[in-house]
């Protein structure tokens, strides 16, 4: 490691609220890659933005390159060479890559426009992050990964010695994961320092020098390279995880879910599958397998073009959500940036928005009872919150998430389908919410589990559904499901679509390919929010 870059001392952030940062330490060294990691509400972006300039801290110091520093706008920020990579990225998707890297920066030639310049220099950006596109093409036709190196290609060419990523492989695949660690490792190589988030435990383990953990806003230790998963647990949660997949399986009852010969052309074709009372049945599939597309058929957001959906023994019109939800099956969808949330309202308005209606009493909802069933929940998911009334939209993405869950769980659903439920959740919610799900199952209800992460799938089903190119490839009992027969039957439609499995990019790369690409956060979840206030009220 090379000599210090940046320092912060006794940095505290409070928020109306919420104390999000309390005198915190952490530096960072040339050539080192250093990992915050903590719960969800822990205080890591908060730290982040302290370090970008777009939060002033209430109180401690900023030191960079020796000297105290005031970071008072991100402009400042980056002209000291510190550059950050927001979950969110900032690029204009109808600009060329070139156009994107030197945006408001345009080298310019007796005052044009140097085109030359310009497509000579943004190669050799491009070279260094190792993107091999064409700096002509337009950003909108990239996929997240490359939009991602853009970013990165054009903050280092702003001289930045100190990187910070927030949670950069949320959205990418394995493949894709694994060459953005590799251009970290080379970044560390070149002495840059790099600050990285990530709820991944085991991209930890490849990658960090060094590891901060924060707890309640506060640092609670420091952890070396090639410390434990375990060890890592422990001090973020205070506690160690015995077991991380709890499936308690119970003897199925009646069919609650059946769906037969769901079909929409172009989608998924002649799928059927039947769910039981007390029944976890997985979804598993590759990119663009229609696992969601199916999903979102079934709950009514999407038409389908032929088929039958049984719910708890009613047929609900196709397309039609409310009649879906009327017969007792609900969606989680999968959470982009607070999908399926109403930001403006409370914590408890959120959570209790489907469950509402169950709480009504002779017209009037008996906010009693709705008070203690939200308050128990966000208890059990641990959602960071300074209270019930606290506006969602101050909550840290991961405990937003968790309220997207809690909602659901709190609904009177016979039949829950959980698309994605855990992405963005740190490591104890994680195991509250598959508890939640024995619990669902235990009380005769039945769950659909859409999950990318195949221990999990696997861990947690009885049942395993694996479809591949928009059909049912096979189904597995819970004794069959292990990775490598999963995947046989996951690429087994391969022969139909040669080029999607021509290469040679990992498996679950391709499992969370496919969420990401199936994920649609546009009007459909509108509805699912509006139809619940309808249903509300
Ligand atoms: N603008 C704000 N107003 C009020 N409270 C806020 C605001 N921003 C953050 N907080 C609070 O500060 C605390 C820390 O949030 P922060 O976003 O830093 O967490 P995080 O560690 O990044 O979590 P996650 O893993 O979920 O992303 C949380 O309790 C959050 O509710």
């Amino acid at each position: 490691m090379g000599p210090e870059l940046l320092r912060v001392e006794g940095i505290t952030k409070r928020f109306t609220g919420a104390l999000a940062l309390s005198d915190v330490d952490f530096d960072l060294r040339s050539g080192e890659v250093h990992v915050l990691l903590g719960e969800n509400g822990a205080g890591k972006s908060t730290l982040v933005k302290v370090l970008a300039g777009a939060h002033s801290p209430d109180t401690g110091r900023i030191v960079v390159d020796g000297r105290e520093v005031r970071l008072g706008s991100p402009q400042q920020a980056a002209k000291l060479g510190i550059a950050v990579i927001h979950q969110e990225l900032t690029l204009v998707p109808d600009l060329s890559v070139a156009e994107n890297l030197f945006l408001g920066r345009m080298p310019r030639r007796f005052g044009f426009v140097d085109r030359a310049l310009v497509r000579r220099r943004a190669r050799e950006m491009l070279e260094r992050v190792g993107l091999p596109v064409d700096p002509g093409t337009p950003v909108r036709e990239l996929g997240i990964a490359q939009q991602q190196m853009v970013e990165i290609a054009r903050a280092l060419d702003t001289d930045a010695k100190v990187l910070v990523l927030d949670e950069p492989t949320a959205v990418l695949t394995e493949t894709e994961t694994d060459r953005l660690l590799e251009i970290m490792a080379e970044l560390r190589d070149e002495g840059v320092g790099l600050v990285f988030i990530t709820h991944h435990l085991e991209e930890i383990r490849r990658i960090a020098d060094r590891i901060t953990v924060l707890r309640d806003g506060e640092s609670v230790g420091v952890l070396p390279a090639g410390s434990s998963v375990d060890e890592m647990v422990r001090m973020m949660v205070g506690r160690t995880i015995s077991e991380q997949y709890p499936r308690r399986a119970r003897e199925p009852g009646e069919v609650l879910l059946s769906v037969s010969g769901l079909t929409r052309s172009g989608a998924f074709s002649d799928i059927s599958f039947e769910v039981r009372a007390g029944e976890v049945l997985g979804i598993a599939g590759l990119v663009g397998s229609g696992r969601t597309e199916v999903a979102r058929a079934v709950f009514g957001v999407d038409h389908y073009d032929s088929g039958e959906v049984v719910v708890a023994g009613s047929r609900p019109r196709a397309g039609d959500v409310r009649a879906v939800m009327r017969a007792g099956l609900g969606l989680v969808p999968e959470d982009r940036k607070g999908q399926g949330l109403v930001l403006t309202s409370s914590v408890g308005e959120n959570l209790g928005l489907v469950t509402m209606r169950a709480a009504t009493k002779g017209g009037f909802v008996d906010r009693k009872a709705q008070r203690v069933r939200t308050s128990a929940m966000a208890g059990r998911l641990r959602v960071k919150t300074s209270g019930l009334d606290q506006p969602v939209r101050e909550l840290s993405g991961g405990n937003q998430q968790k309220v997207v869950i809690g909602k659901w769980l709190l609904a009177d659903v016979r039949v829950l389908v959980l698309d994605e439920p855990t992405r963005g959740v740190d490591v104890g919610a994680k195991v509250e919410i598959y508890e939640l799900v024995n619990e669902l199952t235990d009380a005769g209800h039945a769950v659909v589990l859409i999950s990318s992460d195949l221990p999990e799938v696997i861990g947690m089903s009885d049942r395993v559904l694996v479809m591949s190119a928009g059909r049912v490839a096979g189904e597995l009992t819970a004794a069959e499901a292990t990775q490598d027969a999963v995947m046989a039957l996951a690429v087994s439609a391969g022969a139909a679509e040669p080029g999607r499995w021509s290469h040679t990019e990992g498996f679950s790369d391709k499992w969370r390919e496919a969420e990401r690409d199936t994920a649609r956060p546009s009007a459909p979840e509108e509805t699912v929010a509006d139809t619940t206030w309808e249903q509300a009220r």
